[in-house]
């Protein structure tokens, strides 16, 4: 197991705890999304998973240790810009390289691969105020990837893309991740794209946080997106997840307030 949230007990000052022995695990090579609620806390159990947030009780363990202070084997893409606005979109994308002292050839090497990927090869040179929102989350994804992390921790990380390049950024992520192994662990508040990319969904609600529903996701590794999209078994679990998204968001509203 490479990520295992164990009986975990997190709040915020305040608060209601938000997670009262709640566990979540993610196995080598697996990629799982979370669909639930908005502010549901699926954004705290990616905080935890970067070690950012530590538990008020019950443990995180990564890789088979116990998770103590940030977890560096994990490329996390927030929700939010964090582009170095003083920095190109090259040096952006090379500064974890930098931070582990990969030297410049191989940094140069893995940057010409990450922004061919994401599509921002003729804008490597550009700042990150010079860039379009959906540029800069592409920049972001190629941070996130360049040092070939164990686990991706990705937060809605194409809600702001156009739907035509989210279908390749798609199939690009899906190839990348089958090609290398690496775990994901993704967050969306889009059904299909849960349905499209994951091999396991968790449907996640209710206050404190639990799941209502764990769903292997029949397509395996070698999908082909275009011909997922038309299968029956797609259209029944969208049906399915729509309804059950519904409970959960009914669920958690009732409890907020
Ligand atoms: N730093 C913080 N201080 C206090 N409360 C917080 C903080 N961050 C999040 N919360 C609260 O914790 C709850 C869970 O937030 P979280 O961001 O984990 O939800 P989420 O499911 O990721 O939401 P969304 O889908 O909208 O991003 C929310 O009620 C939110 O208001």
């Amino acid at each position: 197991m490479l990520l295992d949230i164990n009986d975990v007990h997190f709040g915020y000052q305040n608060e209601v705890e938000l997670l009262q022995g709640f566990s979540l695990h993610v196995e080598q090579g697996e990629f799982v999304a979370l669909l639930g609620p908005s502010g549901c806390g699926k954004s705290t159990l990616m905080n935890l998973a970067a070690g950012l947030l530590n538990p008020l009780r019950g443990g995180v363990n990564f890789g088979g240790h116990p998770l103590h202070g940030l977890n560096r084997d994990v490329g996390y893409m927030t929700q939010g810009d964090t582009l170095l606005p003083w920095a190109t979109v090259a040096k952006n994308i090379t500064l974890p390289l930098e931070l582990r002292g990969v030297p410049k050839a191989q940094r140069e090497e893995k940057l010409d691969k990450a922004v061919r990927l994401v599509n921002l090869a003729e804008h490597r040179n550009k700042y990150p105020s010079e860039l379009s929102g959906g540029m800069k989350r592409r920049a972001l994804l190629a941070r996130s990837i360049i040092y070939d992390p164990p686990m991706l921790l990705m937060d809605e990380p194409f809600g702001a893309l156009d739907a035509q390049l989210r279908e390749v950024m798609h199939q690009e992520l899906l190839n990348t991740v089958a090609r290398t192994g690496q775990s994901v662990l993704f967050i969306t508040h889009d059904i299909s794209e849960a349905i499209l990319l994951a091999d396991r969904i968790i449907v996640l609600g209710g206050l404190p946080l639990r799941v209502l529903e764990e769903t292997e996701v029949p397509f395996g590794k070698d999908r082909k997106l275009s011909e997922v999209r038309t299968t029956k078994t797609y259209a029944d679990m969208e049906v399915h997840l729509r309804e059950l998204l519904r409970k959960a968001d009914a669920l958690t509203k009732s409890k907020q307030h």
